[in-house]
C-alpha cells in the first residue's frame, strides 16, 4: 500500500520572540486528508504555530512545507494560493455585507479576482456557482442577504468557515471555531466542520476537549512551545506525560 501524501510537514521549527523562544523545536508530519488537533495549555503557542504556518511571520530556523512546497519566508496569499486557507480565533467576517456577498467576496478572492471594481462582476459564472455551494454547505443559504452582523454567533462562526473554505483549500487550519458556543452550538458546528472537511486535510486548534477527542484522527500536545506527545486521541488519553502536563485526570 502506498503511504498517503503529507500534506503538511514541518522539520526543527522554532520562533523566538526577542529572547523569548515560543516555539521549539516542532517537527510534525500530517498526512493528505488527516483531521489533526493541536492543544495546550493557554500560552503554549498553538495560535503562533498557525501564525507560522500560514506565513503571518516567518520562522526564526527550520522548515515548512505545504503539498511538498517550500512555504516559510512566502507571504500568507502565496500560502494561500498554494492550496492552505485558515481562520481567525476572532471573526473575520464584514458585518455589514449580507452572507452572500461575505461568502462571494471570499470566493472572488480565492479564485484569483483581485482588484476588480464591484459591479463589473455580476457575470462571473465560476464565482456565482461556488458562492451558492458555499452557502449550501454551510447550510445558510436561507439567510443570504441578511447583514453578516445581525446572524447569531453560531451562524457568524458558520459564516467564518464558510469564507475559509470558499477557494477550496485542500489544507484548512481552524482556530478555536467552538470558542463561545454552547453545548449544541457546538455539536452543530463539529458536524459542519466535518462536513466541510470531508476529503481535505484539517488542522484545528481547540480547547473543547470533547470537540478534540470526537473530531481528530491524531492529536499533537504543546507545552511552552514543544510538542511533547502526538497520536491518535486513544494514544494521547493514555499518554501519562500528557496527563501529567496538560489534561488532569479528568481525562485518565
Ligand atoms: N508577536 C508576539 N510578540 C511577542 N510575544 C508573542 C507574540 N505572539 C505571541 N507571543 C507570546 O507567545 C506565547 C504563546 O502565545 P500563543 O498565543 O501562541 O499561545 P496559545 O497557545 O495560542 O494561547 P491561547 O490558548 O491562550 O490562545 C505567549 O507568551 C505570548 O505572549
Amino acid at each position: 500500500m502506498t503511504e498517503p501524501a503529507i500534506a503538511l510537514s514541518l522539520r526543527n521549527v522554532h520562533k523566538n520572540f526577542g529572547p523569548a523562544q515560543i516555539i521549539r523545536d516542532v517537527s510534525l508530519d500530517i498526512p493528505a486528508g488527516e483531521r489533526h488537533a493541536i492543544i495546550g495549555p493557554n500560552g503554549a503557542g498553538k495560535s503562533t504555530l498557525f501564525n507560522l504556518i500560514s506565513g503571518a511571520f516567518p520562522p526564526s530556523s527550520g522548515s515548512i512545507h505545504i503539498n511538498g512546497i517550500r512555504a516559510d519566508g512566502t507571504r500568507p496569499f502565496q500560502i494561500n494560493r498554494s492550496g492552505l486557507s485558515r481562520s481567525f480565533q476572532v471573526t473575520n467576517i464584514f458585518h455589514n455585507m449580507s452572507v452572500y456577498e461575505n461568502v462571494r467576496c471570499a470566493t472572488l478572492w480565492a479564485l484569483g479576482y483581485r482588484y476588480v471594481f464591484w459591479r463589473f462582476m455580476s457575470g462571473l459564472k465560476d464565482v456565482e456557482q461556488r458562492t451558492e455551494e458555499v452557502l449550501d454547505l454551510i447550510g445558510l443559504a436561507a439567510v443570504r442577504d441578511t447583514p453578516a452582523g445581525l446572524l447569531s454567533y453560531a451562524d457568524q462562526r458558520a459564516l467564518e468557515i464558510g469564507v475559509t473554505i470558499a477557494g477550496d483549500a485542500k489544507v484548512v487550519l481552524l482556530d478555536e471555531p467552538t470558542a463561545g458556543m454552547s453545548h449544541h452550538e457546538t455539536e452543530r458546528a463539529v458536524a459542519l466542520i466535518r462536513k466541510v472537511t470531508e476529503g481535505r486535510t484539517l488542522v484545528i486548534v481547540e480547547h473543547d476537549m470533547s470537540v478534540v477527542f470526537g473530531l481528530a484522527d491524531r492529536i499533537s500536545v504543546l507545552v511552552y512551545g514543544a510538542i511533547i506527545a502526538s497520536g491518535t486521541p486513544a494514544e494521547i488519553r493514555a499518554d501519562r506525560k500528557v496527563r501529567e502536563a496538560y489534561l488532569g485526570e479528568e481525562a485518565a
